[in-house]
């Protein structure tokens, strides 16, 4: 072959220095290139060898190689794929892909950050520009009588080709990293980078540092003269046998073996699993391969609640797992994880254009080698077909769910208080999955079991008290327990604008908090206007001992005559707080607040009847404080009046 100079003809001055400046974020990406180039060849190669178009020679393995040199500062490729010729390079590296590059660019570069390409598809081989400032590729074609070629290019227009030296099938690629990316010829990081694109690519890859591959090589290189010269089938197999005699007397040459076995060598360890779990058909997995591969790719030791296994062939390509998580508690922020990958090659976490937002609170894998993943963020957003990919997604996740409401009911309850946030959060995103998950929304009761939406909404009384904190108001759970009533809980921050949707959407129901307002089966017989006068004189007296003139009192006529005073507020009042505090409004206080008197309580009879009593001061701060704790936790001031006003009252028991 003859030396050749050429000039990658493009339009701008020198496209190189574009490239690193623009992908500055996340250049890492070169190594993802690259490797899946190779796997590409590699591939190819074994796809001709099957046609019967080339004779893969007997030691050939599928594998791409990453040696990573500190000392020299370079990368090294290398790949036992399909080599290319020089017209092949000519053809591939300098024209096409280049143009490849600069069409992209062209297309990209007035983009913002945001905006950017998804995985920045297309740019392939000359993402290496990013991090070196000189490529060499050696490569040798699998056709027969190709010669080797060497390709070089520094980073400018130029490039040179000669003939080149390699003796095996394939392709080596040498990145000269610039000072700018050193940190890539660490293990470490090459390690991580590569786990993060490249863990289920379709071949192995293997990382080095350069003294790892120098040894490595020396102890193919003796074991195969070993293998060649001494180990005859039959001479292997007496030695077998007298190892196996020798066993227990632990000579030195089991010492050596032993300790041969046990340095591990991390490097001679695939990065990538060739045969991701959700590339099996989901008849053939077990239970225990989706906790082994949750574990494996999450990091996360806690078990998986269960998962979906997404498989479609038609109308288009779509695989992956999504894993429920075990929420630990609800202090939990749940953050999940959803990585995407186009045809085993990772593209990134958590696109939400992709994946439904409320979906990315699960844990999983999704593989769709159909995405237009060329195409920028905004533009995937409106994409038809990405609105279809997200619409199978939300369809299965809702027809897993609705089958284990139906046919498995004591797990779907189990798991319930785990999953609840993530269900609601999608109602609320999504009137679809709404639409499709209200037959199998569940609320918890006092008494710990679990209430379908569609079974209150047949009740006749669709007015719903409900505890959001179970401690705070543990005197009006027991106040409904003892009248025999019924609550349900709603602890979970989501729960709030989650019950006004359900208000929207289902006529007739309401929800108002346990102590929004008493209701009629906690009071006797004497109604608001029998006890209009009491109410006058007392809310006269508690104004004027609290100092408090806009204080609402009310006093009602409870049925359990251990019930002193407490505080009710009105649904909607409170509701109208939560906004304004979530919007940072302001806080409208304890303004809306009613004391509520029983007048059937000792206590309150006292006060009634005795208002000249030097005690009286003190009973209705302690009732008032009472009934505020048990409403709401009190301001640092009034928690230690109420304290020591309590010591004041057990003074008292001892005169
Ligand atoms: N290691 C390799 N072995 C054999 N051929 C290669 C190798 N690397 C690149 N090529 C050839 O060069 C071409 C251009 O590579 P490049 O990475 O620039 O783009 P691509 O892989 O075609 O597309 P993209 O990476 O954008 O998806 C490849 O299609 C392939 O034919």
């Amino acid at each position: 072959m003859c030396k050749k100079k050429g000039s990658l003809s493009i339009n701008s001055e020198n496209i190189f220095p574009i490239i690193k400046k623009w992908l500055y974020s996340d250049h890492d990406i070169f190594f993802r290139e690259l490797i899946s180039n190779g796997c590409d060849a590699v591939t190819k190669l074994n796809k001709l060898a099957g046609m019967g178009e080339y004779d893969l020679p007997e030691d050939h393995k599928d594998t791409v190689t990453v040696i990573a040199d500190e000392k020299e500062k370079t990368l090294r490729f290398i790949d036992t794929g399909i080599g290319m010729t020089a017209d092949e390079v000519e053809e591939y590296i300098c024209q096409i892909a280049f143009s490849g590059a600069t069409d992209f660019l062209e297309k990209y570069k007035d983009k913002t950050n945001e905006d950017q390409i998804i995985g920045h598809f297309g740019l392939g081989f000359y993402s290496a520009f990013m991090v070196a400032d000189r490529v060499t590729i050696d490569t040798l074609s699998y056709k027969e009588g190709a010669q080797p070629v060497h390709w070089e290019c520094d980073g400018g227009t130029e490039y040179d080709m000669t003939e080149g030296t390699r003796k095996e099938v394939g392709t080596e690629i040498v990145l000269y990293l610039n000072e700018d990316s050193l940190e890539f010829a660490k293990e470490y990081r090459a390690r991580e980078v590569i786990s993060k694109y490249c863990s289920f690519m379709p071949v192995e890859i293997f990382l080095f540092t350069a003294e790892q591959w120098d040894k490595y090589q020396e102890e193919l290189a003796t074991e195969t003269v070993e293998t060649v010269e001494e180990e005859k089938p039959a001479e292997a197999e007496e030695k077998a046998e007298e190892k196996a005699e020798g066993e227990d007397s632990g000579t030195k040459e089991d010492e050596k073996a032993e300790e041969k076995k046990e340095e591990y060598h991390p490097e001679r360890v695939s990065i990538s699993d060739t045969h991701p779990l959700w590339t099996k058909r989901p008849g053939d997995c077990t239970d225990e391969e989706y906790k082994e591969f949750y574990r494996k790719v999450f990091m996360d030791f806690k078990e998986p609640l269960f998962w979906i296994h997404l498989n479609m062939d038609y109308p288009f390509n779509l695989k992956g797992i999504l894993y429920f998580p075990k929420i630990n508690n609800e202090y939990d922020t749940i953050e999940g994880t959803i990585k995407l990958y186009n045809n085993r090659v990772f593209i990134a976490d958590n696109i939400k254009e992709v994946i439904p937002e409320y979906l990315l609170l699960l844990k999983g894998v999704i593989d769709c080698p159909d995405l237009p993943l060329n195409v920028s963020r905004s533009a995937l957003q409106n994409d038809g077909f990405v609105k279809k990919v997200r619409d199978y997604i939300t369809k299965k996740v809702a027809d897993k769910l609705n089958g284990m409401f139906k046919t498995d009911r004591e797990n779907y309850e189990k798991y319930w208080d785990d999953i609840h946030p993530f269900i609601k959060f999608g109602c609320l995103k999504d009137e679809k999955f709404y639409e499709k998950m209200s037959g199998s929304l569940l609320f918890k009761n006092l008494e710990g079991k679990y209430l379908p939406l569609s079974e209150i909404n047949e009740r006749e009384d669709k007015d719903i008290a409900y505890v959001t904190d179970e401690v705070q108001q543990s005197q009006y759970i027991k106040m409904y327990k003892d009248a025999g009533m019924d609550a349900i809980y709603l602890t979970h921050n989501i729960d709030s604008p989650f019950i006004t949707m359900l208000e929207q959407k289902n006529a007739g129901l309401k929800f108002h908090r346990i102590d929004a307002e008493i209701k009629q089966q906690l009071k006797g017989e004497q109604d608001a206007e029998a006890l209009k006068d009491t109410t006058e004189k007392l809310q006269q007296l508690f104004r004027e001992q609290l100092g408090n003139e806009h204080l609402q009192v009310e006093v009602q006529d409870l049925k359990d005559e251990k019930i002193s005073a407490m505080i009710t507020l009105s649904e909607q009042s409170r509701r109208m707080q939560e906004m304004m505090k979530m919007y940072g409004m302001g806080d409208m206080g304890s303004t809306e607040n009613t004391l509520v008197l029983n007048a059937n309580n000792a206590l309150v009879k006292y006060v009634l009847e005795n208002p000249e009593s030097e005690h009286v001061s003190t009973i209705c701060h302690q009732l008032y404080d009472l009934a505020l704790i048990a409403h709401e936790p009190l301001p640092a001031d009034e928690m230690a009046a109420f304290v020591e006003r309590s010591n004041e009252i057990m003074m008292l028991l001892t005169k």
